[in-house]
């Protein structure tokens, strides 16, 4: 380790006790990050909720970002997961595969991140991996969560009849890449600013997801992040039914509509962008909003048939060829 353009880092195991350990001291099962692995006694009656989501640099985010909220938004995708199952977060695994020119300064910062969001979302480092590789530097995440058992939201279970929903703003977390790269330009600062920070830290909706899982009437959910449309079909499909998007009723930032003021074009992109980590779910005719919190916004219904159909005001069809990112 340690041989890049920079000071080297100090060694693996002196990182692991410097910088990682500290982040794992409130969770007993971490064994302090001593062990071989560790554990954990899952609480009578609820059953665990796994994902893995990693985080590619010039992938998923730029070599610039600022270290501490390159791990945020690693934790936050992840959690992000938790919450469209409806899951309480517990911990985490964590690997690290550092690039040649990651240095000391960087893995502070990147700590110093991890430590912010622990407080924030209430969960622990449970362990990890930690190497070198003369490739882009490579993270990735394993979250744990809880849920009552049997009681996880699904994708499959939307009914024809059901009306959709979607928690927060669509658009800005590509809309927020986009001003990263210096495109966007006309937009004013203020906007600007908003739409990069949506980028670099999104906003998992894990105390929504968990209502959603107490009120029983959301029949499907998922969370956003290949992009709107793409990922409305993925509960299409896991619920064999199709799903009637209305454009004009997707929640949009006020930078967001600002943006599409300026340039209809984005419209598409803010559909099938993606990097938003909202939920998209369906509801049956019973179903009401949390009232406090995260917004959600009623944007369409669940039909019979298949796919997804996405309409603008006067009920046209809007065609759209990309729905969302895929990595091939
Ligand atoms: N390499 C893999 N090995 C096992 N399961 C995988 C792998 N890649 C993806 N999956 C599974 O495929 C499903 C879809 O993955 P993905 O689109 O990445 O979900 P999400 O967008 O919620 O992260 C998930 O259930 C995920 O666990
Ligand atoms: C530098 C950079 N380029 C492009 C994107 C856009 N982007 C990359 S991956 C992705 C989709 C979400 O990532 P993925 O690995 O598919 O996560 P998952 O769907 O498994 O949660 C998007 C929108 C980005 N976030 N950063
Ligand atoms: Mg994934
Ligand atoms: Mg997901
Ligand atoms: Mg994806």
């Amino acid at each position: 380790m340690g041989v890049g353009n920079r000071a080297p880092l100090p060694g693996e195991f002196a990182l692991i006790r410097k910088y990682f350990a500290p982040l794992a001291a409130g969770f007993s099962g971490a064994l302090d990050l001593e062990d071989d692995a560790c554990t954990y006694a899952v609480p009578a009656g609820h059953e665990l909720v796994l994902t893995a989501d990693a985080l590619v640099e010039g992938r998923h985010y730029l070599g610039t970002d600022p270290a501490d909220l390159i791990a945020r938004k690693m934790l936050r995708v992840n959690l992000s997961d938790l919450a469209a199952k409806g899951a309480k977060p517990v911990g985490y695994l964590m690997t690290t595969a550092l690039g040649p020119d990651i240095d000391e300064d960087w893995i502070a910062k990147f700590a110093a991140g991890l430590a912010a969001d622990q407080r924030e979302y209430g969960l622990a480092l449970m362990g990890g991996d930690t190497v070198a590789t003369p490739g882009p530097t490579t993270l990735s995440v394993t979250a744990l969560g809880i849920v009552p058992t049997g009681r996880a939201l699904r994708r499959r279970g939307a009914r024809p009849g059901d009306r959709l929903f979607v928690s927060g703003t669509i658009g800005d977390g590509i809309l927020g890449l986009k001003v990263l790269r210096a495109e966007l330009l006309e937009l004013g600062s203020n906007h600007r600013d908003a739409l990069a920070d949506r980028y670099h830290l999104p906003q998992p909706r894990v105390q929504l997801g968990a209502a959603l899982l107490a009120g029983g009437a959301v029949t499907a959910a998922m969370d956003v992040s290949d992009g709107l449309v793409a990922d409305a079909g993925h509960i299409a499909d896991a619920s064999h039914c199709g799903l009637i998007i209305h454009a004009d009723r997707v929640p949009l930032s006020p930078a967001a509509q600002e943006a599409l003021a300026e340039d209809l074009d984005l419209l598409p992109v803010l559909l099938s962008g993606g990097d938003d980590y909202e939920l998209l779910f369906t509801a049956g005719a019973g179903f009401t909003a949390p009232g406090s919190g995260t917004p959600v916004a009623e944007i369409g219904a669940v039909v019979s048939g298949s796919g997804v159909k996405v309409l603008d005001r006067d009920g046209v069809e809007i065609p759209l060829t990309v729905g969302g990112w895929q990595h091939f």
